[in-house]
């Protein structure tokens, strides 16, 4: 098959050529496009999760594609150090060879995310420009030997990447440029986030779960989904939990306490420089904020514009954008999904507003305190207080998002693009 070499990134398919795809002979087919790494410990019957047809009529392409020891399939069920293990989770991610990823792959081998019986299959999209790099970064996953790790495949087709993905965790975007505006961004950006809704719609699990990272998250999120109709909208996520985790820190660090003592926090709205990180509802040692922190001009001015601009003081600092403490809030942001919430507690994420109990717009992806039980699955919280300090911050993060919305109108399928961006607009790392 021929490989399309305008674009690092495969062009959207349409639903007739698609469908040739999911016939009986599409593995073979696309196969050539995707490099395999499979882990394994313990000689192979079966590629886990998959039928044992299948396994077989893949075999012989995923030998020659494969990298030296681990060119080979497994059972899991046949290894009693491993019976007790649940079954593989498919995880797929994108911009897998950039600064985050180089963080969170590691970790999400290493079952730090989702705990240490659960086997592990990584889908690592990138594109021409990174495929070598890809190859580094799998070799590396090879030379760590992590048990969990049980194959790893990397790809430049997102229609072959989030294939069966349980999870899609969307990191890959283009950085903004000194000079470009904003409008640009949003639409280079929602263009790879409108094909990669397309693809996960197509072949992604049909509760797959999806935290869209690339910036602007909240609005390629909403590209996201709202190019993938047939799953749940409610399973798209913008990943605000960085903000979160800023926030706690700055509380901790003014109360004098460390920040497992900080709980309650919540980022409303955007990732951007209007998102609005909430003292209110916050609580220090089980005490409303304001109770431990009288100093109410530094949480309305200091602490909120801190948290607001974190991260670009610290691209002024280190020369890049946070990447560590991103993959980490990744991690957090995971775990808060596939464990129950502590009593009491929430977390932030930037989720679909249709039906939410605050008045926030609906239609956008906005960030608010959830609370899951650890399947995946989440729900608002619903009794939290709204000042008039607060709703006046929300609104004016709502109403960037609104913007954000009419400039990508052409790729959310609602007419005409109308760009009217708020002058201050900008990315938490921009300054
Ligand atoms: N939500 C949040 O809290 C945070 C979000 N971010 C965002 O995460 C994203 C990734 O950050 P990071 O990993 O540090 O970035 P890197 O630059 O290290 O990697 C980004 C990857 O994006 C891919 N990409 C897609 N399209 C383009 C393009 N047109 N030009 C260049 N690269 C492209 C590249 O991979 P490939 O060639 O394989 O496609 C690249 O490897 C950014 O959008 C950043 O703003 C960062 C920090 C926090
Ligand atoms: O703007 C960026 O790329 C970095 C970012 O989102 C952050 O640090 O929160």
């Amino acid at each position: 098959m021929a490989m399309d070499l305008s674009s690092p990134y495969s062009p959207a398919r349409s639903p007739a050529t698609l469908a040739g795809r999911r016939g009986s002979l599409h593995l073979l087919l696309l196969r050539p496009r995707l490099a395999t790494v499979r882990c394994s410990v313990d000689a192979p019957k079966q590629v886990q999760g998959r039928p044992a047809a299948v396994a077989a009529e893949e075999a012989p392409a995923a030998r020659k594609e494969c990298y030296g020891v681990f060119c080979t399939t497994y059972d899991l069920k046949a290894d009693e150090k491993t019976k007790s293990w649940k079954s593989l989770v498919n995880v797929a991610v994108s911009g897998a060879a950039g600064m985050i990823s180089n963080h969170l792959l590691f970790k999400l081998a290493s079952g730090e995310v989702f705990g240490p019986d659960q086997p592990i299959a990584l889908k690592l999209l990138g594109s021409e420009r990174s495929l070598q790099a890809l190859e580094g970064v799998a070799m590396e996953l090879e030379d760590s030997l992590y048990p969990l790790l049980r194959e790893v495949s990397i790809g430049i087709d997102p229609y072959v990447v989030f294939e069966d993905a349980e999870w899609a965790l969307l990191i890959g975007a283009k950085p903004r440029g000194p000079g470009m505006e904003r409008s640009a961004l949003l639409d280079i950006n929602g263009q790879i986030f409108a094909e990669q809704g397309k693809a996960l719609d197509a072949v992604a699990s049909r509760n797959v779960k999806v935290i869209v990272i690339g910036n602007p998250c909240n609005t390629n999120a909403l590209i996201c989904l709202k190019n993938a109709p047939n799953l749940p909208a409610k399973n798209f996520h913008a990943l605000t939990r960085l903000d979160e985790n800023r926030a706690k820190c700055q509380l901790a660090l003014k109360a004098g306490v460390f920040y497992d003592k900080v709980s309650n926090v919540t980022i409303w709205g955007n990732h951007s420089t209007t998102q609005v990180p909430d003292f209110l509802n916050s609580k220090i040692n089980g005490r409303p904020v304001k109770e431990v922190i009288k100093d109410t001009k530094w949480l309305e001015e200091e602490f909120t514009k801190t948290v607001q601009k974190r991260g670009g003081v610290l691209i002024e600092k280190w020369g890049r954008s946070s990447a560590a403490s991103t993959a980490v809030s990744i991690v957090d942001a995971i775990r808060s999904l596939v464990n129950p919430t502590p009593e009491g507690d929430w977390f932030s994420t930037g989720v679909y507003t249709t039906g939410n109990p605050y008045g926030i717009a609906e239609d956008i992806v906005f960030s608010m305190p959830c609370r899951s039980k650890g399947d995946g699955d989440y729900e608002l919280v619903k009794d939290v207080a709204i000042d008039d300090f607060l709703w006046e911050r929300i609104k004016k993060s709502e109403a960037e998002l609104l913007a954000e919305k009419r400039c990508v109108a052409h790729l959310t399928g609602e007419g005409n693009a109308f760009c009217d961006l708020p002058g201050d607009t900008m990315l938490p790392g921009e300054v």
